[in-house]
């Protein structure tokens, strides 16, 4: 069963066509990736779904019930995080949470209690009391993110939530994503520019660009394309640049900013996976990172389509 099922899904504005028949299919339990360059119109979609935003024609359905005719009935399960968030500037943090809470339906202390575990849990704890508009823009997506959470929704769409965050909030945030879709089965759907956090998180994507879609699926099955650039990084660089340059599995190797990358032979790949540890082994020497070049993601989007987006 897919959660957001679009057809045709549609936005002009005035003459300019900014989302073109999307057949967005996410499936439940999906971590789907939104992916695309800025622009591309991932926040037009993301409102359009949450019916902030009228299509110009297309249909919408979410969790089998049409949009925005089921708008009510819909949001009470959907925690949605907005690209630019929170309104309410001069509530607390605690107030905020407690009026979103009962908003989505939990009784005054069921709403208190809550607050408060989602405060410690986003990592805004010790900031309880402060004002909405006191507050970084990265503690306000934090805020945001509980907000999202607080009717324990099954469904959450998240409008790029690691924008305003700093590396190691980013990183946070992805374990929090990872572990509401594993332990909870959340379905989680998130917008994104940048390919190596959609790599981290997301076991779907969809590629958005200039208002298309132009791929969508499983990741792991739109990435079964084969490396031929590998970074590689040993305990003895310089003798392993001497043997891979004798190789002819190898068609360059050469070392850029202390790290040996090598381009292979496609039809010999498998001869490097099997030739090359066993030197290693028999040389005693350590290997300590081995990695294809670019991700396999990047490399779709750049190759297949054509499409710069950050890593
Ligand atoms: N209300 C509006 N009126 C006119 N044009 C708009 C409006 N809202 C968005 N646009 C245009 O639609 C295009 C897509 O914008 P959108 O915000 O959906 O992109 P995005 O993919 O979310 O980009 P980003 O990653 O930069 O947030 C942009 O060219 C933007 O200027």
């Amino acid at each position: 069963m897919y959660v957001i099922k679009t057809r045709k899904l549609t936005k002009f504005f005035g003459k300019r066509n900014i989302v073109y028949h999307l057949n967005l299919k996410v499936p439940e339990g999906a971590v789907y990736g939104f992916l695309g360059p800025n622009g591309a119109g991932k926040t037009t979609t993301i409102k359009m779904l949450t019916a902030a935003l009228r299509p110009t024609y297309g249909d919408i359905e979410i969790f089998g019930l049409k949009m925005p005719e089921k708008r009510v009935k819909i949001m009470k399960n959907v925690g949605y995080m907005p690209e630019y968030p929170i309104a309410y500037e001069n509530m607390t943090i605690f107030e905020f949470l407690i009026y979103i809470g009962r908003l989505s339906g939990l009784k005054k202390e069921e709403a208190r209690e809550k607050a408060k575990d989602l405060m410690q849990y986003v990592g805004v704890g010790r900031l309880a009391l402060n004002k909405i508009k006191e507050l970084s823009s990265g503690q306000k997506q934090r805020v945001s993110f509980a907000a999202a959470l607080i009717g324990n929704p099954s469904l959450l769409i998240l409008d790029e939530p690691t924008a305003n965050l700093d590396p190691l909030g980013r990183i946070e945030l992805i374990g929090r994503i990872l572990e509401l879709s594993r332990k909870e089965g959340k379905t989680i759907f998130v917008s994104s520019h940048i390919v190596s956090e959609i790599e981290k998180m997301c076991n779907y994507v969809g590629l958005i660009n200039q208002g298309r879609l132009i791929a969508q699926g499983k990741i792991s099955e739109l990435t079964k394309i084969e490396e031929d650039e590998y970074d590689i990084l040993t305990s003895h660089n310089p003798d392993i640049i001497e043997f891979l340059k004798e190789r002819p599995y190898i068609r360059e190797v050469w070392e850029e900013d202390g790290i040996i990358r090598v381009k292979v032979e496609l039809k010999f790949l498998d001869e490097f996976f099997l030739q090359f540890p066993k030197y290693l082994a028999k040389e005693g020497i350590r290997l300590k990172l081995f990695r294809p070049h670019t991700s396999p993601l990047e490399r779709i989007l750049m190759e297949k389509f054509n499409i710069e987006v950050s890593s």
